[in-house]
């Protein structure tokens, strides 16, 4: 399969746009759509899924339930077919798993081939082969799996699942809906009671979607808002029809560009409102952003809102750590709208940034640096000077280094930018959004 990563990049320059207005719709969820995929695999019959992200990453993830044996076909009309396996039923992989640039993929799907007896190799590109992945194999080690990483604990790396498994309690030392979520997906095909300690929320869509699908799962909260989650296996899953939302992390690059361009009077229509996702919506409001919610609803039991984004004048804050996991991906374009907010923003508790797809801490202040944004790394947060309103100086080239949020992040800053940005990469925006820069045009009049 063709990754952005393969091809030579694909520079661009973002200039000046008109205000943003009418409506749009983004892609559907890039979370929920890994898991709708991996969910429909383990089903012995027919699921259905409609508004499936259709990105390289989430591709990633269904050419691997493929190549395990599962049948995940597409129609003319975008709706993805799933006839699944079966708990338990995951086939040994004819030729490595190709992640590409998807850490959600790889830490997944380590989770389900660590409960199957079965060996699988996974790759991926550049930025995903310096990611850490211990803190997958920590865990799914304790349950019997074993693995063999390259130097560093990273990729590639061979897993060899066992069956039967050994159920496990675990607290998560990070907050990571990758690591809850690997541990509960292994612990579906392994008998007995496999619990995970969750000290921070993170996004619960796979709790969500595994009762859903019939899994036996119970989540309990203790005294000291500890979430306690258990899965008892083996688990028979039935199929679904699941409806993917919108992506609030993409509805984020709208929102911001909405806030900040002038003139700006923008509705984006179903958009995922699921709590442990929102954070940035909260703070943007605290800073000032007029974001109405309308027409809230459900959809594929997650909530969903139109959102009505006019543009504002922010001002500076200091963002509390606590809500960081619940908008843990929208940091790179909420720093953007810290550089056009009057006075000082100040965030901290993002070392998790710093393991992304690339450090985001880093790129994001060389990148603000590049055009004209006064901006101080410290060790777990960026601290923004923001213009006020008035127009970024632009500039650049700006390094994406094989990360979509950072490519998208500095096309919404050259909107409201003097020079222009340069971006010196696009591609990888293919990984989790394809249709933005047509969307971005379509809205704005802009690149
Ligand atoms: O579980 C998921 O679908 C995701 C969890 C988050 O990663 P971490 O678990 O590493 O925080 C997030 O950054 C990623 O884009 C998607
Ligand atoms: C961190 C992200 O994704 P992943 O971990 O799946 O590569 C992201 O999309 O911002």
């Amino acid at each position: 399969m063709a990754h952005s990563a393969d091809h030579a990049p694909v520079p661009c320059r973002f200039g000046t746009s008109a205000a943003l207005t009418g409506a749009i719709r983004v892609p559907g969820d890039k979370s929920i759509s890994h898991r709708a995929l991996m969910l429909s695999a383990l089903c012995v019959g027919r699921s259905r899924i409609t508004g499936l992200l259709e990105g390289e990453d989430v591709l990633a993830t269904a050419a691997a339930m493929r190549a395990m044996g599962a049948d995940v076909v597409r129609d003319d009309d975008g709706v993805w077919t799933v006839h699944g396996v079966g708990v338990g039923g995951l086939m040994q992989p004819p030729q490595a798993l190709e992640m590409g640039n998807s850490g959600t993929s790889t830490r997944l799907l380590m989770g389900l081939v660590a409960s199957h007896p079965i060996t699988a190799m996974f790759t991926g590109d550049a930025s995903l082969s310096r990611r850490p992945m211990a803190r997958v194999t920590d865990p799914l080690g304790e349950m019997g799996a074993q693995f063999n990483a390259s130097p560093g604990g990273t990729l590639p790396l061979m897993v060899r699942g066992i069956s039967p498994a050994v159920p496990i309690s675990y607290r998560l030392p990070v907050a990571s809906a990758q690591v809850k979520s690997a541990i509960l997906l292994a612990a579906l095909n392994t008998p007995g009671t496999t619990t995970v300690i969750e000290p921070v929320a993170t996004r619960d869509h796979s709790e969500k979607m595994l009762k859903g699908f019939g899994a036996d799962l119970t989540v309990e909260t203790d005294a000291d808002g500890v979430r306690h989650i258990s899965v008892t296996g083996p688990c028979d899953l039935k199929p679904q029809n699941i409806e993917v939302p919108g992506d609030p992390s993409s509805a984020a690059f709208f929102i911001v560009a909405a806030l900040i361009v002038p003139g700006s009077d923008l509705v984006i229509e179903n958009v995922g409102m699921n709590v442990t996702r929102t954070g940035l919506i909260t703070v943007l409001e605290q800073m000032g952003g007029r974001i109405e919610r309308l027409n809230e609803r459900t959809v594929g039991g997650e909530p969903v809102a139109d959102l009505r984004v006019r543009a504002s004048a922010l001002h500076g804050i200091t963002v509390d750590p606590a809500i960081v996991p619940s908008m843990v991906d929208e940091f790179p374009v909420f720093f953007v709208a810290a550089a056009c907010a009057s006075g000082t923003t100040v965030t901290s508790g993002l070392d998790e940034l710093r393991v992304k797809e690339s450090d985001r801490l880093a790129t994001m202040a060389r990148g603000l640096e590049a055009i004209g944004v006064s901006v101080k790394e410290c060790e777990d947060g960026l601290v923004i000077t923001g213009s006020g309103g008035v127009t970024l100086r632009g500039g650049g080239p700006v390094a994406t280094l094989l990360d979509h949020r950072i490519a998208m992040s500095f096309a919404i800053a050259g909107l409201v930018s003097q020079d222009g940005v340069e971006v010196d990469d696009t591609a990888p925006i293919a990984t989790s959004f394809p249709d933005f820069l047509a969307l971005l045009e379509s809205s704005t009049g802009a690149t």
